[in-house]
């Protein structure tokens, strides 16, 4: 017997809670204190010092150990099984702090926090390996606790399928962008979705969608993939790139007759999508189970944090579109319930995130795994909103020669449609300052980014005990807890949600007025997908970034630039930091060697065997911005 079949099948399905503060039972160590001490836990020192000084003014946090007892905040109802929690409660991985959560009787388990991993995690998480899902590939089996959460069951009405936001103000100002297709013979583009010849469920689905005419990279990005081409495509944060790739992949599926998913013990789907977190490739296949609606074509999802059985059982009903994280989509291959002989896409959702450091390794396995075609013989397809240089240059080794690279607007330009404010701040400052903001805003949905998960939890819970309904997520939270999190965010039951650079990027939440760097992270990458969270679709949204020289002064540069690229106002102290005192090294600092402008063949090869063409409008002078 498989050793999936033997784990726990409890349905933990949540049921939401709604706030109504009680004291919870729980661990040891909850409640607030004027400074925060991770008691005898074994990352104490590795940011100990952000902690420490903040304490002191307004009641920090103190978290000492607790194995998930804590006594603290208990907010909201149980769920029927007495086991759901809508508010922070310590991991069993060892959690520790003190306890808030959320429910009705006050009987909550588990402290604040997620507690803190065991010594495999990072604390920091802005760095290039992040809060993300990289870690899971890293941990054995054994050292695993078993998992037993299974996700709520999705609703199958048309309204939940298809409910989406409308586009904003600004949609129709995309066909301004200047978009550049660099490659060998592209394809002319479409300006409808009628000439995307689409087959008739697709187009009902399309226009369920709410989606009246193709975005930019839609209109390049649909006939460059159903021309059967190999793409890199760089496209402004919110701007469609999820049905850039969906739509033409499910068009040609349906066109060749894919075969109706059924259950069999081993699947062969047709199409693999990665993407770095959980929450994003969740998000992927919602958006692919939406559009194939009505198709034969079935989407399974399969990544960390949830109970391995259940997605097998799922899985082995039926797969054309297996999307996942890398660290559980290569144990289900490895466990041979997935046989790669009929992919025929390979979709890199966040592709520079996915070839980095933290998940190369895994993407290098899953290409050179039994089975998987070679790139000649399967489309290989990646998105993102940046690409810096050293990660196309490694592209191309995923990528046939001749694949196209198509740029809406600058590689790694910030949203146009998201107003950037920096405040200069002292690291004293920066928690009254987030309060006083927060104050003014009301209840207009905030993310607010940090830069650990330990800084994620002391925020949050800060601002509770401020009494702003706030929720958190990161990669110490439970999967469970992150879900409901953002459920909790997205309703608007918690207006803020305090973040680490798991939420940066990808994450399509309606109605994110501001997005708030309370630590500005490591890399201006980060930075333009974090502000990315507002803004989208045509919509304007707010970023305000807490900026202390004495910490960020290494991206001032950076950041003039992406400003003034956005044509947003720089503030002079921010280009005195950049061109003054610190900012007196000749590149940009971006915290990895260089980010590209434009498709690095052009920078490297002027003599490259193909013309760059601008299809819809005239293709810029490829700008050679001194950013490297
Ligand atoms: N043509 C369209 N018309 C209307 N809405 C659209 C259209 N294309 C996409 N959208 C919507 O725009 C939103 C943003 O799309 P999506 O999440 O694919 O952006 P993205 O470019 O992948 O962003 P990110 O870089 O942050 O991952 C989604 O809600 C999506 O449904």
């Amino acid at each position: 017997m498989d050793d999936w079949l033997e784990e726990e099948t409890t349905n933990n399905t949540a049921a939401l809670s709604s706030p109504s503060p009680n004291m919870g039972r729980g661990g040891r160590g909850g409640g607030f204190r004027n400074s925060f001490n991770s008691g005898d836990d074994n990352d104490t020192n590795k940011d100990g010092d952000k902690w420490n000084s903040s304490g002191g003014e307004r009641g920090g946090f103190r978290g000492r150990g607790g194995r998930g007892r804590g006594r603290g905040f208990y907010n909201g109802d149980r769920g029927n099984d007495g086991e759901q929690e809508n508010g922070f409660r310590g991991s069993r991985r060892g959690g520790r702090g003190g306890g808030f959560r959320r429910g009705s009787n006050g009987e909550g388990r588990g402290g604040f926090g997620g507690g803190y991993r065991g010594k495999d995690e990072e604390i920091f998480s802005s760095g290039k390996n992040g809060d993300n899902e990289s870690s899971e590939q890293n941990t054995t089996e054994e050292e695993k606790p078993r998992v037993t959460y299974i996700p709520p069951t999705l609703p199958e009405d048309e309204d939940s399928i298809f409910s989406h936001y409308q586009s904003g103000i600004n949609f129709d100002k995309y066909d301004q962008i200047l978009v550049d297709v660099s490659g060998p013979n592209p394809p002319q583009a479409i300006m409808t979705f009628e000439e995307a010849a689409l087959c008739e469920s697709l187009k009902n689905n399309v226009a369920k969608s709410g989606y009246v005419k193709p975005t930019p990279v839609q209109k390049h990005g649909i006939p460059i993939i159903s021309a059967g081409r190999d793409l890199m495509a760089c496209a402004q944060t919110g701007s469609g790139k999820t049905a850039a790739f969906l739509l033409p992949i499910l068009q040609k599926l349906m066109a060749d007759g894919a075969a109706a998913s059924c259950f069999s013990e081993v699947q062969a789907p047709e199409v693999i999508i990665v993407a770095p977190t959980r929450e994003l490739i969740n998000q992927i296949y919602l958006e692919a189970r939406k559009f194939a609606h009505g198709t034969c074509v079935r989407p399974v999802v399969v990544y960390g944090g949830v109970q391995t059985g259940f997605q097998i059982r799922d899985l082995l009903k039926g797969c054309n579109i297996l999307c996942g994280t890398p660290g559980r989509l290569m144990d289900v291959i490895n466990r041979g319930k997935v046989e790669l002989s009929k992919v025929q896409y390979l979709v890199l959702d966040e592709a520079d995130r996915m070839l980095d450091m933290g998940f190369e390794p895994d993407m290098r396995r899953l290409v050179a795994s039994p089975g998987m075609p070679d790139k000649e013989h399967r489309q290989t397809l990646m998105f993102s909103a940046t690409y810096p240089e050293d990660i196309q240059r490694l592209a191309a080794e995923f990528l046939k020669v001749d694949y196209l690279f198509l740029a809406v607007g600058v590689v790694g330009g910030a949203c146009s449609d998201v107003e950037q404010t920096f405040l200069e701040v002292t690291k004293f400052s920066k928690r009254e300052q987030l309060l006083d903001f927060l104050k003014t805003i009301g209840s207009e949905r905030t993310m607010v980014f940090v830069g650990t998960k330990r800084m994620a939890d002391f925020i949050a819970i800060f601002l509770c005990q401020e009494k702003l309904p706030t929720t958190s997520i990161h990669g110490d939270r439970e999967q469970r807890e992150r879900e409901l999190a953002l459920a909790d965010f997205r309703s608007g039951k918690c207006p803020v949600l305090v973040a680490t650079s798991v939420a940066a990027r990808g994450l399509d939440i309606p109605d994110v007025q501001h997005v708030i760097n309370f630590d500005l992270p490591n890399n201006v990458d980060e930075y333009v997908h974090r502000i990315g969270r507002t803004g989208r679709c045509g919509n304007t949204g707010k970023a305000v970034s807490f900026f202390d020289p004495n910490v960020d002064a290494q991206l001032a540069r950076s950041l003039v630039t992406i400003l003034a690229t956005a044509q947003q106002v720089v503030p002079s102290w921010l280009e005195e930091v950049a061109y003054g005192a610190h900012g007196t090294s000749s590149s940009f600092s971006t915290g990895r060697k260089t980010f590209a402008s434009t498709d690095s063949r052009k920078e490297n090869n002027s003599s490259m065997p193909f013309a760059a063409v601008g299809a819809a409008a005239a293709a810029p002078p490829a700008e050679e911005e001194d950013w490297g």
